[in-house]
């Protein structure tokens, strides 16, 4: 009897959960941007979005139009595609549409709500305006940071040519090294490449990034992490998060002690010293702040993520793309040598006079759109586009692939690797204002102006110095990108052929 009764309630309880569930995900739905397709009960779309997420995307786009809704689990998501609606969304209404939804690797490590890339309202605000103060401190967009990046080039470019022209993994020796350059600017110098807890580091945060992708899903239906076999990957990526904060705690911990009797060390400067400061001042004049050890802390955890794998697969996506098409990489040499030669390091004043290398950085920043859907945001007002209406508090995937893919953009050739595109007729760079890589409105790449000078310093160093040869030239590795946080090339390996020899 009693059997009876719990059976009872268990069967009432699953029809009434269904019923929620159907009114939820209909409720709203002549407001909302439509679905694609109906939502499965409980999981909503997310076994129906395909192994392809940019092509099932792209699909749903051309079927819904530039918004559409799709359920994870019940939690109503809406997608923004094309050039003019993000940016209606995105930067019109940027004010009300710039919060981070929490999400669960963050809440992983017990730092959800920390930092600078993952938190809303005045906090964000705060950690924003202090890191990007901090960043110009250091010359972002001067020379004083282009010369802390040409010192972690030179080692990069050295350890290729020690290679001697056997086939190398560059996805490996780029991540490292463009690691090192974050590194140096959160701790003031830069790493051996054999340092084993910078290794450590690195190798952590890689996983993190490359398991993102499968562990989206656990953001939304948090009982997915518990299956067997870590299908969704939730437990490699608390693994790996949680080595990452405790790697970089030690070594902030370090670079604080080591400070404290080291005024060369502040006279150096470092992101640690910096916020510190910025920290003691405002607590001293009795300002309301958050900036504390934990905020510091994930604010650094966020610039490894943030500015390693996206800088790293755009040189190594470049790479591939000139493998694919050899022309190119002929007239990168001319222009170089012609206007560099070989005989002196080239600086950042010569990016004016290397408009078709400028071209090559555009085009391959726009096909590999490495960052394909940005960085989830969240509404913190009710929004109302065209004739939809978006409620407070919706999580928004901001389709930045839409943009830098569409053929009514880029035309007909949109998803071939073309530089010219970018070049006018008298041979000068055009600004499009549609190549928005780094997304647009206020939460716009904070790193933007780094990255340019990276990639600039570290694609112009290597064209100078190498020739880059596929293993099999009639067979260039698959252009076909894993997408996890980022789309990120699939692994090969490349001949670097030393020109200075
Ligand atoms: C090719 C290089 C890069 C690309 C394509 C890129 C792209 C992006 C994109 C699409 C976003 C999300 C914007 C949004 O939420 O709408 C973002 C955020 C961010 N990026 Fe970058 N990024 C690059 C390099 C860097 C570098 C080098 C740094 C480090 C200094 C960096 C630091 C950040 C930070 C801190 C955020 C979060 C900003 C916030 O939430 O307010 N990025 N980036």
């Amino acid at each position: 009897m009693l059997q009876l009764d719990f059976m009872t309630v268990l069967f009432t309880g699953a029809i009434a959960l269904l019923c929620w569930y159907f009114f939820k995900t209909n409720a709203n739905h002549g407001k909302l941007p439509p679905c694609p397709l109906k939502p499965w009960p409980l999981v909503g779309n997310i076994f129906q979005m395909g192994a392809d997420s940019r092509a099932q995307f792209k699909a749903w786009h051309k079927q819904c139009g530039d918004l559409f809704s799709i359920y994870f689990g019940s939690t109503v998501v809406v997608v923004v595609n094309g050039f003019k609606t993000y940016r209606e969304v995105f930067m019109t209404k940027g004010a009300v549409t710039s919060d981070r939804p929490d999400m669960f690797f963050n809440q992983a490590i017990g730092m959800s709500h920390r930092g600078l890339a993952f938190t809303s309202g005045a906090v964000w605000r705060e950690h924003r305006y202090t890191a990007h103060q901090i960043l110009k401190e250091f010359g972002m967009g001067t020379n004083l940071l282009a010369e802390k990046i040409t010192e972690e080039v030179i080692c990069y470019v050295n350890t290729l040519a020690e290679k001697k022209g056997k086939p190398v993994d560059p996805q490996h020796f780029t991540y490292v090294s463009v690691s090192n350059i974050i590194g140096s600017i959160i701790f003031g110098r830069r790493f051996s490449y054999d340092d084993p807890r910078f290794k450590k580091t690195v190798k952590s945060i890689k996983t993190v990034a490359e398991c993102a992708g499968m562990a989206g899903a656990v953001n939304f239906l948090p009982i997915l992490k518990y299956l067997p076999g870590d299908i969704f990957k939730a437990k490699a990526i608390k693994v790996s998060y949680l080595n990452v904060k405790n790697l970089l705690a030690e070594m902030i911990f370090e670079v604080e002690g080591k400070g404290d009797n080291n005024p060369k060390e502040v006279e150096n400067g470092n992101y640690i010293f910096s916020y510190r400061d910025k920290q003691r001042k405002k607590t001293q004049s009795r300002k309301a702040t958050s900036l504390d050890d934990e905020h510091l802390l994930k604010s650094t955890i966020d610039l490894f993520g943030a500015g390693t794998e996206t800088v790293s697969s755009t040189i190594v996506w470049c790479l591939l793309f000139i493998l694919h098409t050899p022309s190119v990489q002929t007239k990168i040499h001319e222009e170089l040598d012609r206007e560099v030669g070989q005989g002196r390091q080239p600086i950042m004043e010569d990016q004016a006079r290397l408009p078709y290398l400028n071209t090559v950085i555009k085009e391959t920043q726009r096909l590999s759109s490495v960052v394909p859907f940005s960085v989830m945001h969240k509404t913190s007002e009710e929004i109302k586009i065209g004739d939809f209406v978006i409620p407070n508090d919706t999580i928004l995937i901001p389709n930045l692939d839409s943009v830098l893919h569409d053929p009514e953009i880029w035309g007909s050739d949109a998803e071939v690797f073309n530089p010219e595109r970018f070049l006018d007729k008298d041979g000068n760079v055009i600004h499009r204002e549609e190549f928005i890589p780094y997304s647009m409105g206020p939460r716009i790449c904070l790193g933007d102006a780094m990255a340019k000078i990276e990639l600039f310093l570290f694609l112009s160093f290597m064209f100078q110095r190498f020739q880059f040869v596929a293993r099999d030239p009639l067979h260039p590795p698959t252009l076909k990108p894993n997408i996890g946080f980022t789309s990120v090339p699939t692994a090969f390996e490349i001949i670097c052929v030393d020109r200075f020899k």
